[in-house]
């Protein structure tokens, strides 16, 4: 295969670094990206069709959709009719509007006459010039022909300039324009006016017309047309189309890169813009930014970096809160939770140790789990090594905070987590593959940071000791034995969140604690998807977990599911299974189910998840409003269990620093007496027993849950719902 003319204007390893980088081009999925009706850009990879077309200035491509392959090939067919979708209606708003779309080309092309130097490479921005129906050649074994669409776009090329991926030493031999104008008819059936497309003669393209895809004969009868001779009338082919001021239409293939200059902050890189992909000036490539620093060309010998401003923090003042706050005090901060559902016990308010505490009891059989919201005010927030400290360190100090692969190092097409995060202490077996170590806790440069679980043990601690009423000190020991061992550090910058997941992997302790710094943070609960509906993705009735309050069908499956799991037979269970999920009706897999908690983290807040049951029957999300948020999450994790690919987990490191929340001071009344409220929880009074869901808000509830979509449930969990925009 000859070499292209030229290089391409922006090429990249894989989509993730072109989807980050090429402004309106979020193709993480399939081959088109629409967004409000538009349609702008298109990936053009492997499968060609007949009467497929391309060369320096014209595509004709097929529109994706209803295509098999051929028994024994990698043709594809069309298999099923084709029906307008919303990315035919994009690229028709885009062509009526006049706007162009960007097409990628996968180096598996077949269209491609020169080779192509790397996997993904932007062809350049298109206008689509035509779209119209045709007659196709249906799959081997069905007769009818079927209906398909296709489209034509022209090189968006108003200087004329040879297209790039132009053989070398080669010129297009009829440049746009070069023949006569295209023919353009009526139809004397629907009147509808075409160009001639094919030599063959002119047709109707109105799919709803009697004369669709018939030649008319000079006898004035339709005749059928032989689909498998057409050929391109080249005066409809190589025609010029030209939009009004093109010329003046520039539109870049990168977003307007981030300056740095002297006034830049360290927050200006916290915004969307400040986490977008950069294009190489040296060598083209996308450039994601993969680290707290800021982007590292990856090309090989290509060593361009962008360093992001380290020693200009964004201050604990200037940190955003999302919708109406309380400016925070010596006092204890009052709670902006929400409890959307009755399930939920709400136990009475501990205020102690400056921190107002929450306590959720979640309806979970078994000993109590429950989450509990330590809310933070400023003397903690400015105490020294306390939140604000930990908030400037962590933005001043390279402690090695990177988006990681997601899923396994062989998988073709890479993901990345979207969040940055480093792992401390024990290795904590997670969705992100990266081969590199945990740091261990004696080994983080930012200070505060390593105390992070020193601070989360007496926290926990304490919470157990207040709900089995016993002293500290005696809960403190036994506790010892399941303290933190690791602390996951992660980042989110705007627009990053955490998608729905459970901390429930094997091997990790019952009790979970993080420390939120930064924006507030919004955390949600809800039930597990198969726990929910009672019954999984495959319709397997969930025979593992009895029905919990607040589940769908909650009665009729409590009142049964002793009996279906006592009944259930040796062999054939499966079948039983999905007979018994299918008898109670139980077909809301697919249904999101409600959320039934959501905890304003603000900055210096704890939210605590205690009880090992808690991450079976419910999932949490964490998504923020502004710019920046960390979160410091300690687990513990069981030296004894194996890791997954049976590396070892690390060095244990048993936590020897003390921090003790008490002595600071307390908030005083107006006598300067300290105040401080009980050390046991004890239910609200006005707690009434558990009860179906009925107190949410139907609104936002509909809202959260399509926050949620638009973050891709796939790969939920760390991945923290990558596919923006779909
Ligand atoms: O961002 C957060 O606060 C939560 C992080 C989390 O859920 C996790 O690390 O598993
Ligand atoms: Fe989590």
């Amino acid at each position: 295969m000859p070499d292209p003319s030229d290089e391409p204007p922006v090429w990249a390893t894989d989509r993730f670094h072109l989807c980050e980088t090429v402004p309106n081009c979020k193709l993480f999925g399939g081959g088109a990206y629409t967004k409000n009706g538009f349609a702008y850009a298109f990936l053009y990879a492997a499968s060609a069709s007949p009467r497929d077309y391309l060369d320096g200035s014209v595509i004709i491509a097929r529109a994706p959709g209803g295509m098999k392959p051929e028994a024994g090939s990698t043709e594809m067919s069309i298999a099923e009719d084709q029906s307008e979708n919303f990315v035919t209606r994009g690229l028709r708003h885009t062509m009526k509007a006049r706007t162009p779309v960007v097409l990628i080309t996968k180096n598996n092309n077949k269209l491609m006459t020169a080779g192509m130097p790397h996997e993904y490479c932007v062809l350049g921005h298109y206008k689509p010039t035509h779209i119209w129906w045709e007659k196709h050649k249906p799959i081997s074994g069905k007769s009818d022909p079927k209906d398909g669409l296709r489209y034509r776009l022209e090189r968006l090329n108003p200087y004329e300039e040879k297209a790039w991926f132009q053989p070398k030493g080669t010129e297009e031999i009829f440049p746009p324009g070069w023949f006569d104008p295209p023919i353009v008819a009526s139809c004397c059936s629907c009147r509808g006016t075409f160009q001639q497309k094919y030599l063959q003669g002119w047709i109707c393209v109105n799919k709803d017309c009697r004369a669709y895809w018939k030649l008319p004969a000079p006898s004035g009868q339709l005749q059928p047309l032989d689909i498998t001779s057409l050929i391109y009338d080249p005066r409809f082919l190589k025609q010029k189309t030209t939009w009004p001021e093109e010329r003046s239409l520039f539109f870049p293939l990168e977003y307007r890169p981030m300056e740095v200059t002297e006034d830049t902050r360290g927050e200006d890189f916290y915004s969307r813009a400040g986490w977008n992909g950069l294009v190489c000036p040296n060598c083209r490539g996308c450039i994601m930014r993969m680290s707290f620093l800021g982007w590292d060309c990856e090309t090989p010998g290509c060593n361009y970096q962008v360093r992001v401003p380290l020693d200009k923090p964004m201050s604990a003042s200037a940190i955003t809160d999302s919708g109406p706050a309380f400016p925070l005090t010596d006092g204890y901060t009052p709670s902006q939770d929400v409890v959307y559902s009755d399930t939920i016990r709400v136990c009475k308010q501990i205020c102690d140790d400056n921190f107002r505490m929450a306590r959720y009891n979640l309806p979970i059989p078994g000993p109590d789990c429950y989450v509990v919201h330590k809310i933070s005010n400023a003397t903690i927030n400015k105490a020294p090594g306390g939140p604000n400290d930990m908030f400037k360190q962590l933005q001043c100090t390279d402690i090695g905070l990177r988006r990681r692969r997601i899923g396994s190092e062989k998988r073709k097409e890479p993901k990345y987590t979207r969040h940055l995060f480093v792992n401390v202490g024990y290795d904590y077996n997670f969705v992100a593959s990266g081969s590199e170590k945990s740091v261990p806790f004696a080994k983080v440069k930012a200070e505060a940071v390593r105390d992070v679980r020193t601070r989360l043990n007496w926290s926990t601690a304490q919470l157990i000791a207040r709900a089995l009423g016993r002293p500290f000190e005696e809960v403190r020991e036994w506790y010892k034995r399941q303290e933190f061992n690791e602390c996951l550090i992660l980042s989110y910058f705007q627009d990053q969140a955490i998608g729905f997941h459970d901390d429930g992997e094997p091997g990790l302790g019952p009790n979970i604690a993080t420390i939120s710094l930064g924006d507030t943070g919004i955390m949600l609960f809800r039930m597990k998807k198969t726990r929910y509906s009672g019954v999984s993705k495959a319709g397997i009735y969930d025979w593992e977990y009895p029905p919990i309050p607040g589940c769908f069908k909650y009665k009729e499956r409590l009142a049964q599911h002793d009996t279906i799991v006592r009944n259930a037979p040796t062999k054939n269970k499966q079948e039983y299974w999905k007979e018994a999920a299918k008898k109670l009706g139980l077909n809301k897999y697919f249904e999101t189910p409600p959320v039934v908690l959501k905890i304003m983290l603000r900055h210096g807040d704890e939210a605590v998840m205690l009880g090992a049951l808690l991450q079976k029957y419910y999932d949490h999300s964490v998504s923020h409003v502004g710019r920046i948020r960390f979160a410091l999450t300690c687990r513990y994790i069981d030296p004894t269990q194996p890791r997954e690919d049976g590396k070892p987990k690390g060095i244990p490191e048993p936590d020897m620093r003390l921090y003790d929340g008490s002595q600071l001071p307390l908030p005083r009344d107006r006598f300067g007496n300290p105040i401080r409220s009980g050390w046991e929880w004890e239910a609200d009074e006005d707690f009434n027993g558990y009860q179906e869901f009925e107190g949410y808000n139907e609104e936002e509830l509909r809202q959260m849950a399509e926050d949620d979509e638009d973050e891709g449930e796939d790969d939920a969990g760390l991945d923290g719902g990558d596919d923006e925009d779909f």
